[in-house]
Protein backbone atom coordinates (compact mmCIF):
# COMPACT_ATOMS: atom_id res chain seq x y z
CA UNK A 1 0.00 0.00 0.00
CA UNK A 2 1.40 3.06 -1.14
CA UNK A 3 1.29 6.50 1.44
CA UNK A 4 -0.58 8.56 -1.22
CA UNK A 5 -3.45 5.16 -1.70
CA UNK A 6 -3.32 4.88 1.95
CA UNK A 7 -3.95 8.45 3.15
CA UNK A 8 -5.57 10.03 -0.04
CA UNK A 9 -3.02 12.09 -0.12
CA UNK A 10 -0.77 12.57 -2.93
CA UNK A 11 2.39 12.52 -2.01
CA UNK A 12 2.39 11.76 1.67
CA UNK A 13 4.85 11.14 3.92
CA UNK A 14 7.89 8.60 3.05
CA UNK A 15 8.07 5.33 4.47
CA UNK A 16 11.34 3.68 3.30
CA UNK A 17 13.99 0.80 4.26
CA UNK A 18 17.39 1.57 5.26
CA UNK A 19 19.59 -1.24 6.32
CA UNK A 20 16.63 -3.39 6.55
CA UNK A 21 14.94 -0.98 9.21
CA UNK A 22 11.36 0.06 8.08
CA UNK A 23 11.56 4.52 8.19
CA UNK A 24 8.50 6.34 8.08
CA UNK A 25 8.17 10.34 8.56
CA UNK A 26 5.67 12.31 9.94
CA UNK A 27 3.06 14.62 8.82
CA UNK A 28 0.67 16.96 10.50
CA UNK A 29 -2.56 18.78 8.76
CA UNK A 30 -3.90 21.52 10.19
CA UNK A 31 -3.03 20.25 13.58
CA UNK A 32 -5.27 22.06 16.52
CA UNK A 33 -5.06 20.99 20.35
CA UNK A 34 -7.51 22.75 22.70
CA UNK A 35 -7.24 22.16 26.33
CA UNK A 36 -10.12 22.96 28.61
CA UNK A 37 -13.72 24.68 27.75
CA UNK A 38 -15.27 28.57 27.94
CA UNK A 39 -13.34 30.84 29.55
CA UNK A 40 -10.27 28.58 30.72
CA UNK A 41 -10.13 27.08 27.05
CA UNK A 42 -6.61 27.04 25.83
CA UNK A 43 -5.02 26.85 22.22
CA UNK A 44 -1.97 24.89 22.78
CA UNK A 45 -1.58 24.15 18.81
CA UNK A 46 -3.43 26.36 16.36
CA UNK A 47 -3.42 24.50 12.68
CA UNK A 48 0.25 23.13 12.43
CA UNK A 49 1.02 22.00 8.75
CA UNK A 50 4.37 20.18 9.50
CA UNK A 51 6.66 17.88 6.96
CA UNK A 52 9.59 15.41 8.78
CA UNK A 53 11.08 13.35 6.07
CA UNK A 54 11.82 10.00 7.02
CA UNK A 55 15.12 9.72 8.88
CA UNK A 56 14.97 12.90 9.64
CA UNK A 57 16.19 14.69 12.53
CA UNK A 58 14.09 17.95 13.66
CA UNK A 59 14.55 19.75 17.11
CA UNK A 60 11.49 21.59 18.03
CA UNK A 61 12.34 24.99 20.30
CA UNK A 62 10.33 28.01 21.30
CA UNK A 63 9.17 30.06 24.24
CA UNK A 64 7.44 28.04 27.16
CA UNK A 65 3.84 27.37 26.71
CA UNK A 66 4.09 27.67 22.85
CA UNK A 67 2.98 24.36 22.07
CA UNK A 68 6.04 21.96 21.92
CA UNK A 69 5.54 19.47 24.05
CA UNK A 70 1.82 19.11 23.21
CA UNK A 71 2.73 19.19 19.37
CA UNK A 72 5.48 16.14 20.59
CA UNK A 73 2.39 14.17 22.30
CA UNK A 74 0.56 14.67 19.58
CA UNK A 75 2.73 13.38 17.08
CA UNK A 76 3.29 10.21 18.71
CA UNK A 77 0.16 9.35 19.49
CA UNK A 78 0.08 10.12 23.37
CA UNK A 79 -2.37 12.85 23.22
CA UNK A 80 -5.36 12.91 20.76
CA UNK A 81 -5.43 16.57 18.42
CA UNK A 82 -9.01 18.03 19.03
CA UNK A 83 -8.71 19.15 15.26
CA UNK A 84 -6.13 18.36 11.95
CA UNK A 85 -4.16 15.01 11.43
CA UNK A 86 -1.12 13.14 12.17
CA UNK A 87 0.05 10.81 9.61
CA UNK A 88 2.97 8.36 10.45
CA UNK A 89 4.29 7.35 7.12
CA UNK A 90 0.67 6.50 5.64
CA UNK A 91 -1.06 5.98 8.60
CA UNK A 92 -3.54 8.33 10.62
CA UNK A 93 -3.13 7.93 13.71
CA UNK A 94 -7.03 9.48 13.98
CA UNK A 95 -8.33 6.83 12.52
CA UNK A 96 -6.66 4.10 14.71
CA UNK A 97 -8.73 2.94 18.10
CA UNK A 98 -7.03 3.08 21.34
CA UNK A 99 -5.48 -0.58 20.89
CA UNK A 100 -4.32 -0.11 17.01
CA UNK A 101 -2.37 3.33 18.64
CA UNK A 102 -0.87 0.98 21.33
CA UNK A 103 0.77 -1.47 19.12
CA UNK A 104 2.19 1.79 17.16
CA UNK A 105 3.42 3.20 19.93
CA UNK A 106 5.07 -0.05 21.09
CA UNK A 107 6.53 -1.31 18.01
CA UNK A 108 7.18 1.60 16.15
CA UNK A 109 7.78 4.43 18.41
CA UNK A 110 10.37 5.02 21.18
CA UNK A 111 9.99 7.69 23.95
CA UNK A 112 13.46 9.51 25.48
CA UNK A 113 11.39 11.65 28.41
CA UNK A 114 12.57 12.74 31.27
CA UNK A 115 10.08 10.64 33.74
CA UNK A 116 12.04 7.25 33.26
CA UNK A 117 8.98 4.85 34.03
CA UNK A 118 11.34 2.27 34.91
CA UNK A 119 9.94 -0.67 36.41
CA UNK A 120 11.26 -1.05 40.52
CA UNK A 121 11.32 -4.62 40.53
CA UNK A 122 13.08 -5.25 37.21
CA UNK A 123 17.04 -4.80 36.65
CA UNK A 124 18.71 -2.11 34.68
CA UNK A 125 19.10 -4.91 32.19
CA UNK A 126 15.56 -6.46 32.32
CA UNK A 127 13.83 -2.83 31.42
CA UNK A 128 15.68 -2.12 28.67
CA UNK A 129 15.30 -5.25 27.04
CA UNK A 130 11.52 -5.11 28.31
CA UNK A 131 9.92 -3.25 25.44
CA UNK A 132 11.54 -5.94 22.86
CA UNK A 133 10.56 -8.96 25.13
CA UNK A 134 7.18 -7.84 25.45
CA UNK A 135 6.78 -7.52 21.54
CA UNK A 136 8.51 -10.91 21.44
CA UNK A 137 11.27 -9.74 19.42
CA UNK A 138 14.79 -11.28 19.78
CA UNK A 139 17.31 -8.80 21.63
CA UNK A 140 20.43 -8.48 19.31
CA UNK A 141 23.24 -8.52 22.18
CA UNK A 142 25.75 -6.67 19.81
CA UNK A 143 23.06 -3.68 19.71
CA UNK A 144 22.56 -3.78 23.04
CA UNK A 145 26.21 -4.02 24.37
CA UNK A 146 26.93 -1.03 22.09
CA UNK A 147 23.95 0.74 23.47
CA UNK A 148 24.81 0.34 27.14
CA UNK A 149 28.41 0.76 26.87
CA UNK A 150 27.69 4.62 24.93
CA UNK A 151 25.41 5.39 27.88
CA UNK A 152 28.53 4.19 30.47
CA UNK A 153 26.00 1.55 31.85
CA UNK A 154 27.63 -1.49 31.03
CA UNK A 155 28.62 -2.24 35.21
CA UNK A 156 25.37 -1.00 36.02
CA UNK A 157 23.16 -4.09 34.10
CA UNK A 158 22.08 -5.75 37.29
CA UNK A 159 21.38 -2.89 39.72
CA UNK A 160 17.63 -2.30 40.20
CA UNK A 161 16.48 1.59 39.59
CA UNK A 162 16.36 2.25 43.07
CA UNK A 163 20.27 1.42 43.45
CA UNK A 164 20.91 4.13 40.57
CA UNK A 165 21.53 7.98 40.56
CA UNK A 166 19.20 9.52 39.06
CA UNK A 167 21.18 10.10 36.05
CA UNK A 168 21.55 7.04 35.46
CA UNK A 169 18.16 5.87 35.96
CA UNK A 170 17.35 8.16 33.19
CA UNK A 171 20.17 6.30 31.00
CA UNK A 172 18.90 3.52 31.72
CA UNK A 173 15.41 4.36 30.37
CA UNK A 174 17.18 6.01 27.01
CA UNK A 175 19.11 2.76 26.29
CA UNK A 176 15.92 1.10 26.65
CA UNK A 177 14.26 3.70 23.77
CA UNK A 178 17.44 3.08 21.59
CA UNK A 179 17.84 -0.47 21.83
CA UNK A 180 14.61 -1.21 19.99
CA UNK A 181 15.68 0.93 16.80
CA UNK A 182 11.96 2.18 16.58
CA UNK A 183 11.01 3.98 13.19
CA UNK A 184 10.64 7.49 15.16
CA UNK A 185 12.79 8.44 18.06
CA UNK A 186 10.65 11.58 20.55
CA UNK A 187 13.04 12.90 23.15
CA UNK A 188 11.56 15.88 25.23
CA UNK A 189 14.40 17.64 26.64
CA UNK A 190 16.37 14.52 26.64
CA UNK A 191 19.62 15.77 28.08
CA UNK A 192 18.37 18.16 30.72
CA UNK A 193 19.41 15.52 33.98
CA UNK A 194 22.54 14.22 32.21
CA UNK A 195 26.09 15.77 33.05
CA UNK A 196 27.24 17.19 29.55
CA UNK A 197 29.18 14.58 28.34
CA UNK A 198 26.67 11.60 28.54
CA UNK A 199 24.26 14.87 26.86
CA UNK A 200 26.53 14.80 24.36
CA UNK A 201 26.73 11.14 23.93
CA UNK A 202 23.25 10.68 23.83
CA UNK A 203 22.52 13.87 21.49
CA UNK A 204 25.26 11.92 19.15
CA UNK A 205 23.87 8.84 19.24
CA UNK A 206 20.60 10.58 18.33
CA UNK A 207 21.81 12.36 15.17
CA UNK A 208 23.45 8.80 14.36
CA UNK A 209 19.98 7.38 14.74
CA UNK A 210 18.43 9.62 11.97
CA UNK A 211 21.68 9.25 9.61
CA UNK A 212 23.02 6.10 9.87
CA UNK A 213 19.83 4.03 10.32
CA UNK A 214 17.54 6.21 8.65
CA UNK A 215 15.10 6.87 12.11
CA UNK A 216 13.19 9.99 12.56
CA UNK A 217 13.96 11.78 15.62
CA UNK A 218 12.07 14.81 16.62
CA UNK A 219 13.37 16.08 20.26
CA UNK A 220 12.12 19.32 22.02
CA UNK A 221 14.67 21.19 23.90
CA UNK A 222 15.65 25.00 25.30
CA UNK A 223 18.95 24.12 24.49
CA UNK A 224 20.39 25.79 21.26
CA UNK A 225 23.94 23.53 21.89
CA UNK A 226 21.26 20.50 22.18
CA UNK A 227 19.12 21.91 19.18
CA UNK A 228 22.52 22.51 17.15
CA UNK A 229 22.49 18.70 16.75
CA UNK A 230 19.45 18.46 14.81
CA UNK A 231 19.53 19.30 10.81
CA UNK A 232 16.37 21.07 11.56
CA UNK A 233 15.01 23.60 13.72
CA UNK A 234 11.53 24.13 13.89
CA UNK A 235 10.19 27.53 16.20
CA UNK A 236 6.83 27.42 17.36
CA UNK A 237 5.26 30.28 19.25
CA UNK A 238 1.69 30.58 19.99
CA UNK A 239 1.02 26.88 19.45
CA UNK A 240 2.38 27.65 15.64
CA UNK A 241 6.11 27.45 13.39
CA UNK A 242 7.19 30.90 12.93
CA UNK A 243 10.47 29.77 11.86
CA UNK A 244 12.07 26.83 10.07
CA UNK A 245 16.42 26.65 10.33
CA UNK A 246 18.34 24.11 8.11
CA UNK A 247 21.54 23.14 9.29
CA UNK A 248 21.85 25.74 12.20
CA UNK A 249 24.32 26.23 14.87
CA UNK A 250 23.88 27.64 17.92
CA UNK A 251 24.46 30.79 17.23
CA UNK A 252 21.64 31.18 14.64
CA UNK A 253 19.30 29.13 16.49
CA UNK A 254 19.98 31.79 19.42
CA UNK A 255 19.39 34.89 17.02
CA UNK A 256 15.97 33.09 15.58
CA UNK A 257 14.74 32.61 19.44
CA UNK A 258 15.42 36.17 20.16
CA UNK A 259 14.05 37.65 17.11
CA UNK A 260 10.81 35.62 17.69
CA UNK A 261 10.89 36.85 21.76
CA UNK A 262 10.81 40.63 20.78
N1 LIG B 1 -3.26 19.28 30.29
C1 LIG B 1 -3.38 20.60 30.06
N2 LIG B 1 -4.47 21.28 30.47
C2 LIG B 1 -4.62 22.59 30.22
N3 LIG B 1 -3.73 23.34 29.56
C3 LIG B 1 -2.61 22.73 29.13
C4 LIG B 1 -2.37 21.34 29.36
N4 LIG B 1 -1.18 21.02 28.81
C5 LIG B 1 -0.68 22.14 28.27
N5 LIG B 1 -1.54 23.18 28.45
C6 LIG B 1 -1.37 24.57 27.98
O1 LIG B 1 -1.09 24.52 26.60
C7 LIG B 1 -0.08 25.46 26.26
C8 LIG B 1 1.10 24.75 25.61
O2 LIG B 1 1.71 23.90 26.58
P1 LIG B 1 2.99 23.02 26.26
O3 LIG B 1 3.30 22.21 27.48
O4 LIG B 1 2.78 22.28 25.00
O5 LIG B 1 4.10 24.14 26.03
P2 LIG B 1 5.68 24.02 25.93
O6 LIG B 1 6.10 24.85 24.78
O7 LIG B 1 6.09 22.59 25.91
O8 LIG B 1 6.13 24.71 27.28
P3 LIG B 1 7.44 24.50 28.23
O9 LIG B 1 8.61 24.97 27.41
O10 LIG B 1 7.16 25.44 29.37
O11 LIG B 1 7.48 23.06 28.62
C9 LIG B 1 0.27 26.20 27.56
O12 LIG B 1 -0.45 27.39 27.61
C10 LIG B 1 -0.17 25.24 28.63
O13 LIG B 1 -0.55 25.93 29.79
Amino acid sequence: MTASTASGLAPGPSARRTAGLRTAGLRTIALTKEYGAGRTRVRALDGVDLDLDAGSFTAIMGPSGSGKSTLLHCLAGLDRPTGGQVFLGPTELGSLDDRALTRIRRDRIGFVFQSFNLLPTLTARANITLPLDLAGRRVDRAELDAVVASLGLTDRLDHRPSELSGGQQQRVAIARALVTRPEVLFADEPTGALDSITGQTLLSQLRRASLETGQTVVMVTHDPIAASYAARVVLLSDGRPADDLDRPDPESIVRALTSLSR
